[in-house]
């Protein structure tokens, strides 16, 4: 018999069984939006009690509703044959049916940790692994891994060449797809680990950390629904572009309470998007820059006024600006800023009365004079200048000015010259934070508390049912003052690509994470950060004394392996220390580099690009010096409006965590000199494409280099 007839005999079996499981799951949809529906009538009879319980039944059955409809595709993808007889089916989200019984395990359920964790070596009571493959809800084809041969019935069939080998080969689109049929086993047990402390997950490029970090993400929710919906599970990703790449891995595991942000916007009110030049971003970001916004948040604001006086009775009642930075002081010493807003009259106050010797004065007591100064407008207007409620953003705005003042020599002229110029375009009408503005204002906010609220907000909408705020988010003014420091606090902070982050990102994650137990994921040597111990201390203090658990991801199911010895050449000679990691997949094609003359740069660009397309079914990156950026993005226009979907135009630091078919990056030498940390840009670049890599330059000082 042939192995097609095989493969279709057994692709017929288990389509009868997966439409046994889709034909439960559509039942369970209809229970649910029935339940969704009645539970909307019980909200109109109105009483209290019927609105909790109408918010709690719509909520659970909202959610189980959009976890049915999100796993829908590829629903059942794993099937175990084990020792004992059962057939045991594995799927992205659980499903019983109308006995109970279980049709499908979740992938998250103990009973699936076999799927992941069997090998040949040690079956654990599995004879035959099976991975379907499907599209839609139809079978299209399966996978087979015979782990326990002396175990198997004798009409025991094994189909295919594994599953994990066909999942690499396949095209990329323009976002990351979950691998939960092909967890591998140092994967999964990262994924699966107890959630204590800090688990801190390593590897080199294309190791999978992503995608295993998104799973845990996924996992969590199981394994605790409770405290991790209530309290939140934060996942941070470097761009907004890598988290609209990552940002359907989670719905399509049947996960929609998670918040994703990128790092420019984390801090609610407020969305970063771009990127500073590398010395203003190293300056802003540095640790240095934290006894300046201290200063900032208590120094006097410009135009706040430097003296007040006051003629009670016989007295004349003068607090000059020494004695008004006394009060200051005092007031500063316990609270913060916004704190102290209530304080300051009555601080001003009994500094003034301490002042009255007037006789008639002193007859009629403190009280009346509190009450007289207290319903002057002078008095009145004289505190609402001297000690107005800051709001963080405001601050900020005008922290270039101030910088000068500031700083007291914590950084040099190039360092200051590149904040202002930032800021000077930033802080103008109409301009918008750059991303690594958002730690600022997040300490500043910290720094000087909460604005006192004009009114009460009514903002009761449980953190759960603000799940995927970001696309909802997107609507918002990029920046506006900032709400409530309590809401901050997160059950769970997942970091990715954590090895960029600088001093101050770090202290606004912590800040997020107090009370949280953390999943931290990064490979050192993609680090763009120029002062990897300025970091490494404020991780340490973000995660407080937390407990470390180590896991170390090691084979690159990305590159091909002709790509990636490319970039472990680099790695070698330009980034020491460097975790490389073993490519499994060979492809026959060399990475290419192409020299060519200045003028004929652009329409050598072009062209790669152009070729590239063609050569590849999926996505294309064509990557460039940050300078240049523009000017290729413009050459090549037409060609992306042509090829949206497929076709997109970077820097160095927007490739981090992404991943297309092909890459053509321009101009290497550039890149590597384009700052402290260009070496390693350049390792990620390379490290990005998946089939084929182009490099065009009118200089290869750096191929010299790694030759
Ligand atoms: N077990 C697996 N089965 C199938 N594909 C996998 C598996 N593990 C990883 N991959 C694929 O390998 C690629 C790289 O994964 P991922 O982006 O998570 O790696 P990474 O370690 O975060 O990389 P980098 O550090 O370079 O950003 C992705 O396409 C991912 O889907």
């Amino acid at each position: 018999m042939s192995e097609t007839s095989a493969e279709q005999r057994a692709v017929a079996a288990e389509q009868a069984y997966v439409d046994v499981v889709y034909e439960r799951l559509e039942e369970s949809a209809k229970v649910a939006t029935s339940l969704v529906k009645e539970g909307y009538a019980r909200g109109t009879v109105g009483n209290e009690g019927g609105l909790v319980e109408r918010d709690a039944m719509v909520f659970q059955a909202q959610r189980r509703l959009s976890a049915l409809n999100a796993a829908h595709e590829g629903l059942v993808f794993g099937r175990l044959d084990l020792t004992d007889g059962e057939a045991r089916y594995i799927g992205r989200i659980g499903v019983r049916d109308a006995d109970r019984e279980i049709l499908l395990v979740d992938w998250r359920a103990p009973a699936a940790a076999l799927f992941y964790q069997a090998t040949a070596q040690e079956p654990s009571g599995v004879i035959r692994r099976r991975v379907l493959r499907s599209s839609g809800k139809r079978v299209v084809g399966v996978e087979d891994d015979l782990l326990d041969a002396e175990a198997a019935p004798e009409d025991m069939e094994v189909i295919g060449e594994g599953a994990l080998l066909a999942s690499l080969s396949r095209a990329r689109d323009a976002t990351m797809h979950s691998v939960v049929a092909t967890i591998q086993k140092e994967q999964d047990e990262a994924i699966r680990a107890p959630v204590r402390g800090a688990t801190i997950i390593g590897g080199g490029p294309g190791t999978g950390k992503t995608v295993v970090a998104l799973h845990r993400a996924a996992f969590l929710l199981y394994s605790d629904r409770r405290r991790f919906e209530r309290g939140g599970v934060l996942v941070v990703g470097p761009s907004s572009v890598f988290m609209a790449y990552i940002e359907r891995v989670l719905p399509s595991l049947g996960e929609t309470a998670v918040t994703l942000r990128s790092l420019g916007e984390v801090v609610d009110g407020i969305r970063a998007g771009e990127h500073d030049d590398a010395v203003a971003a190293a300056a802003k970001g540095s640790a240095r820059m934290l006894a300046v916004l201290r200063r900032l948040a208590r120094a006097p604001q410009p135009g706040e006024p430097t003296s007040f006086r006051y003629f009670y009775k016989d007295d004349v009642l003068t607090l000059d600006a020494k004695q008004l930075a006394g009060i200051r002081r005092t007031l500063l010493s316990g609270l913060k800023r916004n704190r102290a807003y209530a304080k300051a009259p009555a601080a001003v106050a009994s500094a003034l009365w301490r002042q009255v010797h007037g006789e008639r004065a002193l007859e009629k007591g403190e009280e009346e004079f509190l009450e007289v100064l207290t319903s002057d407008h002078r008095f009145v207007d004289f505190i609402e200048a001297w000690w107005p409620p800051v709001d963080a953003v405001e601050l900020w705005r005008t922290l270039g000015r101030r910088l000068p003042e500031l700083a007291d020599g914590a950084f040099d002229a190039e360092e200051v010259a590149a904040m202002r110029a930032s800021w000077a375009v930033s802080t103008q009408e109409g301009g918008v934070p750059r991303i690594e503005d958002v730690p600022l204002i997040d300490e500043l906010r910290y720094l000087v508390g909460e604005v006192p609220p004009p009114e009460e907000e009514h903002d009761d909408v449980p953190r759960q049912l603000m799940s995927f705020e970001r696309r909802e988010r997107e609507q918002d003014d990029a920046l506006r003052s900032t709400t409530s420091i309590e809401d901050d606090g997160y059950a769970h902070v997942l970091v990715d690509e954590a090895q960029d982050l600088s001093p101050m990102q770090w202290r606004m994650l912590g800040r997020r994470g107090r009370q949280a137990s953390w999943t931290i994921v990064g490979d050192p040597a993609q680090s763009s950060w120029p002062a990897p111990q300025e970091a490494a201390d404020a991780r340490a203090e973000a995660l407080a004394g937390k407990d470390e658990h180590r896991f170390r991801l090691s084979t690159n199911y990305r590159n091909s392996a002709e790509v990636y010895d490319l970039a472990a050449r680099v790695a070698k000679v330009a980034i020491p220390g460097a975790d490389l990691a073993d490519a499994v997949r060979r492809t026959g094609e060399q990475p290419d580099h192409r020299w060519v003359a200045d003028a004929d740069l652009a329409a050598s660009v072009a062209e790669t690009a152009r070729e590239l397309l063609e050569r590849v079914d999926g996505t294309v990156a064509v990557v460039a010096p940050r300078a240049a950026l523009g000017t290729v993005r413009a050459d090549l226009a037409d060609l992306v409006a042509a090829h949206p979907d497929r076709l997109r135009v970077l820097d160095g630091l927007d490739t981090k965590g992404l991943e297309f078919d092909a890459v053509a990056v321009v101009e290497p030498d550039a890149i590597i000199a384009e700052s402290e940390a260009g070496w390693r840009t350049f390792y990620v670049v390379l490290t990005r494409a998946t089939q084929l890599l182009v490099t065009v330059g009118t200089s290869e000082t750096w191929l010299a280099r790694v030759a």
